[in-house]
């Protein structure tokens, strides 16, 4: 798929007819874009070269001098058990399939078999193997919690675990050839994310992004695959497609959840194939970026209402991360307001305040619906008005009053809700009055000022109700 060779496995290709050969790597390459072949006419060399590694595919002619296919194949299971072998057999014989089926074949064709089935053997056991690998790799990072370039995920500023736990299969999953589907709300990270799978993927080329929501399918054709001269009018020159600006890279979709049924359509075609057409070009050019996507819909629940199309869904969902909301993780808070602190002064050409003691705390008393991107803003806002060493909190609780105004009725924040409609039996005024203060100061995690303002009340008047509980 890129100029590395692809799988990054070997595929060895066995038979005594080098003709044979010959035409088996130009029909794998040319039909699947399979380059890492390595070839064997000599049955007797074929364990030797298995012995020095690199190999994960290999596929068997039968009748061969010297070594039978069925009895490398036997050999094969014995000694190299992780590798797996396809047959391809100049005669039909039912029993003797049956018995390299036995003997643990993961398929068998005959030479005569068109030309498509046994590229698509092939491909089925590339992926099978490339998603095993994938699965092993990941297992073993999980358990060992282990990172191996952790550098490419400086820019994402947190400690959460979960966090953690998405950068960890990102990394096992970046080289893969398939899609890479990201989800999360917005301003969760997503674009960032991406970007750290283009670095760990060991592609060369660039991370081209390409916001699809709003694009018409006529544009996105054009945006994405391009057009030869006089394709339509006013296509007076020819324009490469983001697909191929992102050779050997990665293209990033942003919005997907946004795509036309119609592009769907297209974006599985091209998924499944592996090549397009330019508008208006009847040459067909090979994908040789990988797609990463991105969406903050829910994909199932469009998906059951018919507004995704299921293929498309299945196709993109074989590698999935979630990013939880900043409101899951509020850990991260205090590591985030730091962060942007440092960046926001540094960017206005200001020196670094020092947060108002609570700040932080305070922060995490809000839901944050716009995610780091909102939390972000904020910094930077307060950061751009203030002009003391000492940042109050002030701009803060001004920015989330003005957010919870704007929150509409269909975002009514669970203040503004009845907390009480569904008791059978209300608690007594008092006791609710308790909850309610012994709540805010959990949440203001024993901040006495802080819990008054979350319950609008002065500190005093908390203080007293305070000393009332405690008895
Ligand atoms: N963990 C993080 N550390 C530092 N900055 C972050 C982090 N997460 C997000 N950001 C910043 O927040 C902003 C929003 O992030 P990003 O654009 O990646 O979100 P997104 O999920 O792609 O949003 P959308 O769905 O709206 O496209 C960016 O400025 C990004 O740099």
């Amino acid at each position: 798929m890129n100029q590395n060779p692809y799988p990054s496995f070997g595929i060895l290709l066995v038979d005594d007819e080098p003709a044979w050969l010959n035409m088996l790597s130009i029909t794998l390459e040319g039909c699947a874009g399979i380059t890492n072949i390595v070839t064997c006419s000599d049955s007797r060399e074929v364990l030797p070269l298995l012995d020095k590694g690199g190999i994960g595919l290999v596929l068997l002619d039968l009748t061969m001098p010297h070594l039978t296919g069925e009895e490398l194949l036997k050999r094969i299971g014995e000694s190299h058990p992780e590798i797996t072998a396809i047959v391809v057999s100049g005669m039909n014989q039912i029993a003797t399939a049956v018995r390299c089926i036995k003997l643990g074949a993961f398929d068998y064709f005959i030479k005569t078999d068109e030309e498509d089935r046994i590229v698509g053997g092939v491909l089925r056991a590339v992926r099978m193997l490339e998603m095993q690998r994938e699965y092993d790799e990941m297992s073993s990072r999980v358990v060992s919690g282990e990172l191996r370039h952790p550098e490419a995920f400086t820019p994402i500023v947190t400690g959460d675990r979960s966090m953690l736990a998405l950068f960890t299969y990102v990394e096992a999953v970046a080289k893969s050839p398939q899609p890479l589907l990201i989800t999360g709300e917005s301003g969760t990270g997503k674009e960032l994310l991406a970007q750290a799978a283009h670095s760990l993927s060991g592609c060369r080329g660039r991370l081209v992004t390409v916001n699809v929501a709003g694009l018409d399918d006529a544009v996105f054709s054009d945006t994405l695959f391009g057009h030869v001269r006089g394709a339509f009018t006013g296509a007076d020159s020819v324009r490469r497609g983001m697909i191929e600006e992102a050779e050997n890279g990665t293209l990033f979709l942003d919005e997907i959840g946004d795509l036309s049924i119609a592009s769907q359509v297209k974006l599985l075609r091209l998924l499944q194939e592996g090549e397009y057409f330019p508008l208006g070009s009847d040459r067909p050019k090979r994908l040789k970026a990988r797609i990463i996507v991105a969406t903050h819909q829910n994909l199932p629940a469009k998906e059951a209402e018919g507004s995704f199309r299921r293929d498309l869904y299945y196709r993109l969902r074989t590698h999935q991360v979630r990013i939880p909301p900043l409101r899951e993780r509020k850990g991260d808070i205090p590591l985030l307001l730091n962060h942007f602190l440092t960046e926001a002064a540094s960017a206005l050409g200001k020196k670094r305040p020092t947060p108002t003691q609570g700040l932080a705390q305070y922060l995490t008393t809000y839901g944050f619906p716009g995610n780091i991107r909102e939390l972000k803003a904020m910094v930077y806002d307060a950061v751009s008005v203030h002009n003391d060493r000492m940042l109050t909190m002030e701009p803060f609780v001004s920015a989330i009053e003005r957010a919870q105004e704007d929150t509409g009725p269909a975002g009514v924040t669970a203040a503004k809700q009845n907390p009480f409609a569904g008791f059978e039996e209300l608690p007594t005024f008092g006791d609710a009055a308790g909850f309610l203060v012994m709540e805010a100061m959990n949440r203001a995690g024993g901040n006495q000022t802080l819990a008054a303002r979350l319950l609008g009340i002065s500190q005093p008047a908390l203080n007293k109700r305070l000393k009332l509980l405690r008895g």
